[in-house]
């Protein structure tokens, strides 16, 4: 396998200096280019080109067609076994298993898979949020990167719904992108990552559909207010139409202020939220998935909208419960300078006259996660990833 310093950093995407997070394509001749070799020295690059993006930064900002090269498929299963090389001295993936659930009857078309994730900002992890017990090393970007994409890699989700994302241009757009995915980003107005010596930009919200199984029908970017003021956070909707089935639904994408004391204005942004979604669904009519860092345990005011909203949703991961009512103990759990914080923070709610949750991904164990907690060496976020398999129901 080649070292990361031999490959040359060819790139499709560039960062201006003043804002290093705007997109600029670049003029693809300027680079050198990487020979189109067979398989794995061509995916080999895709990743090591992702690891260069300061180089890239170095050239004149003029706008030309991308290197077609750059826009070759990958083969996930071969761009896995390269992050799986990265990560050789890593501790081995924890095993998740899926958990099939009662549903109503057989579907004639393929299941949605559908993954929420915060997968906690780069700036944010190694400068703003104080793991105590998590070695700098861990985070590296470079590795760090790879444990995510591994983490989406192996479960292949149709749709993906991110928070915390600051490395969207440089790495998870053109890689996704190669994998065929479209996706979209909303950048926090204010993000807390522009703080941190060297970021890379601001955090916000993701949202990536596989091309070849949704159309896209209408995008929304969503500024949140709270009792009609303009917020920090953010939220994405899209109504996407199934290629098999012609059926249309609304999936959103969302991340909610942190912090305790904050309870009432994560209230009003999920009232705004939810008042966003009535008009993006016309009434409740197109069926939804919301996916998001709610902030919020179920016991907040605003977990309790969602739960008794007209739009009539259901939170997917109570249904891993015995009884089906229960959210389940942990969705992230940290060490901080203030001691243990252990919640549940992260939902996906969906239609649940519409849809049905086929399946849902287990959490991991308190053993899996271990006594220094999120992030490690093992996984790369302090949230958990949440993957469900949704259907559609019969048509009434
Ligand atoms: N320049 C300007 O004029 C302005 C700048 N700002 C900046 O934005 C920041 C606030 O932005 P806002 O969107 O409201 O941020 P939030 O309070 O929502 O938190 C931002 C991030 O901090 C993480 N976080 C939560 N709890 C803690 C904790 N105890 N310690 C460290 N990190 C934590 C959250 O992660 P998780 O969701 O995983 O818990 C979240 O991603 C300010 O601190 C300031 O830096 C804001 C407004 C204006
Ligand atoms: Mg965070």
């Amino acid at each position: 396998m080649p070292s990361c310093d031999v490959c040359p950093s060819g790139f499709g995407v560039l960062f201006s200096s003043r804002f290093p997070w705007a997109p600029r394509l670049v003029n693809s001749s300027s680079f050198s280019v990487y020979p189109m070799g067979n398989g794995t020295s061509r995916l080999y690059s895709a990743l090591a080109k992702t690891l260069n993006s300061s180089a890239a930064s170095q050239h004149p900002e003029y706008l030309v067609a991308p290197d077609p090269e750059h826009l070759e498929p990958i083969d996930p299963k071969e761009l896995l076994e390269e992050c799986r090389a990265v990560l050789h001295t890593r501790p081995p993936r924890f095993q998740r298993d899926f958990v099939a659930l009662p549903a109503d009857g057989p579907s004639s078309h393929p299941p949605i898979r559908v993954m929420q994730w915060n997968i906690l900002a780069q700036a944010l992890g190694e400068g703003k949020d104080n793991f105590v017990q998590c070695p700098m090393e861990a985070l590296k970007w470079e590795e760090r990167k790879c444990l995510i994409l591994e983490e989406i890699l192996a479960y292949q989700p149709d749709i993906l719904c991110l928070q915390e994302v600051d490395h969207y241009f440089d790495t998870f757009q053109p890689l996704l992108s190669r994998l065929g995915y479209q996706g979209t980003f909303f950048p926090k107005p204010w993000s807390p990552c522009l703080d941190v010596e060297h970021n890379n930009g601001p955090d916000g919200c993701a949202l990536f559909f596989l091309q070849n199984r949704f159309k896209l029908v209408n995008s929304a970017n969503i500024r949140l207010t709270a009792m009609t003021l303009k917020t920090n956070q953010v939220a994405i909707a899209q109504t996407l139409e199934c290629k098999e089935s012609s059926r249309q639904f609304c999936i959103a994408v969302t991340h909610l202020k942190a912090r305790t004391g904050w309870e009432r204005f994560r209230s009003a942004q999920g009232c705004d939220l939810l008042q966003n979604l009535q008009t993006i669904t016309q009434g409740a009519k197109i069926p939804l998935i919301v996916c998001g860092d709610f902030n919020a345990e179920p016991t907040e005011e605003v977990y309790k909208h969602f739960a008794s909203s007209s739009l009539n949703l259901n939170s997917a991961y109570k249904l891993l419960s015995a009884d089906g009512q229960s959210e389940p103990p942990y969705t992230t759990w940290k060490i901080r300078t203030s001691g243990e914080c252990r919640h549940t923070l992260d939902y996906i709610w969906y239609s649940r006259q519409a849809l049905s949750v086929r399946s849902a991904l287990d959490l991991l164990t308190e053993e899996q996660i271990g006594p220094n907690r999120l992030p490690s060496f093992n996984y790369p976020s302090d949230h958990l990833s949440l993957v469900c398999d949704f259907t559609f129901n019969e048509e009434p």
